[in-house]
């Protein structure tokens, strides 16, 4: 079993005590390198938890513990330091007039010693492809390579979670396919654990879990195909669920015998291979 990151006990949040509760008695956890998926109608409470995440806000009611430290105003800037976030307009984020200078930003703040910064923003760019940018001016960059760029000032304090708020939404298909992909590799070679907050099917299921939000509580937490095996609860909560898996719900209503939940077209042609195999 891994070693839990995060842990939510019976949290409660509201933005003012006339305000009504956005988060309501949530307990869940979050495993050392697990990566798992945030999804919900809009307001349910996903960013909500993100802030709760990282001390920009705190809960009224239970606790929040991060790598076994409970977030307060003492400890909020050791968990800002193990907690990274993205957030979904890259230029919002960023504070350096190149490249160079926006990763040496966090690290600045935290005292990170020259030599050591240097040879972190040489790593943290490679991780992310962004290497010959260095001296580039953000503006100048793309949507996506300002994500990445804003994933390598992240990535260069050693958070243990790394949180993407809709962090490839304003990105085309590709874009955040290419995002993805560096995430998952960043992820794998350091240990991160990934929170993805997304609308975006694809996103939810590359994660190992999947935590459903619906007015403020948890509705189910399972894996991706564990959740999408519950299409219609999914869509009466105001969530999508991937085309394969309504097409394998048709054609089995049509009497094609498709005995596992297909999450992507591979698996779905699979699926059907060994259907007709048996028929
Ligand atoms: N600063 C704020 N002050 C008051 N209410 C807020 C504030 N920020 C968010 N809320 C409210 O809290 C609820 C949850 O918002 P939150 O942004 O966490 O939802 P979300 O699930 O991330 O939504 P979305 O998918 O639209 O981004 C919403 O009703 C929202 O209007």
């Amino acid at each position: 079993m891994r070693n839990s990151i995060v842990e939510f006990r019976n949290v409660s949040f509201r933005y003012g005590a006339e305000e009504p509760w956005v988060l309501k008695d949530c307990s869940f956890s979050i495993h050392e390198n697990e990566a798992v998926a945030i999804i919900g109608h809009n307001g349910s409470g996903k960013s909500t938890i993100a802030k709760l995440m990282n001390g920009l806000l705190f809960p009224q009611e239970g606790e929040i513990i991060i790598n076994g430290q409970r977030v307060n105003e003492e400890t909020v800037w050791d968990v800002r330091k193990d907690v990274g976030m993205v957030f979904q307009n890259p230029d919002n984020q960023f504070v350096g007039t190149t490249v160079q200078d926006d990763v040496a930003f966090g690290m600045e703040n935290r005292g990170v010693p020259r030599d050591e910064m240097v040879k972190r923003i040489e790593d943290t760019l490679k991780a992310v492809g962004m290497q010959q940018y260095l001296m580039t001016e953000p503006h100048k960059l793309s949507g996506g390579q300002k994500q990445r760029v804003a994933i390598a000032s992240v990535l260069a304090i050693f958070p243990s979670v790394l949180i993407l708020d809709e962090a490839t939404a304003m990105l085309d298909p590709k874009g955040r396919k290419e995002i993805m992909n560096t995430v998952t590799a960043v992820q794998e070679q350091r240990h991160l654990s990934l929170i993805t907050i997304t609308h975006d099917l694809q996103e939810v299921v590359q994660a190992e879990r999947v935590i459903v939000m619906n007015e403020g509580k948890i509705w189910d937490e399972a894996t991706p195909r564990g959740i999408f095996a519950k299409k219609e609860e999914l869509q009466s909560i105001g969530l999508d669920v991937p085309f394969v898996a309504i097409l394998s719900e048709e054609l089995r209503k049509k009497g094609v015998p498709i005995a596992n939940e297909a999450l992507n077209q591979d698996e779905l042609l699979e699926e059907l291979w060994t259907s007709h195999l048996t028929m």
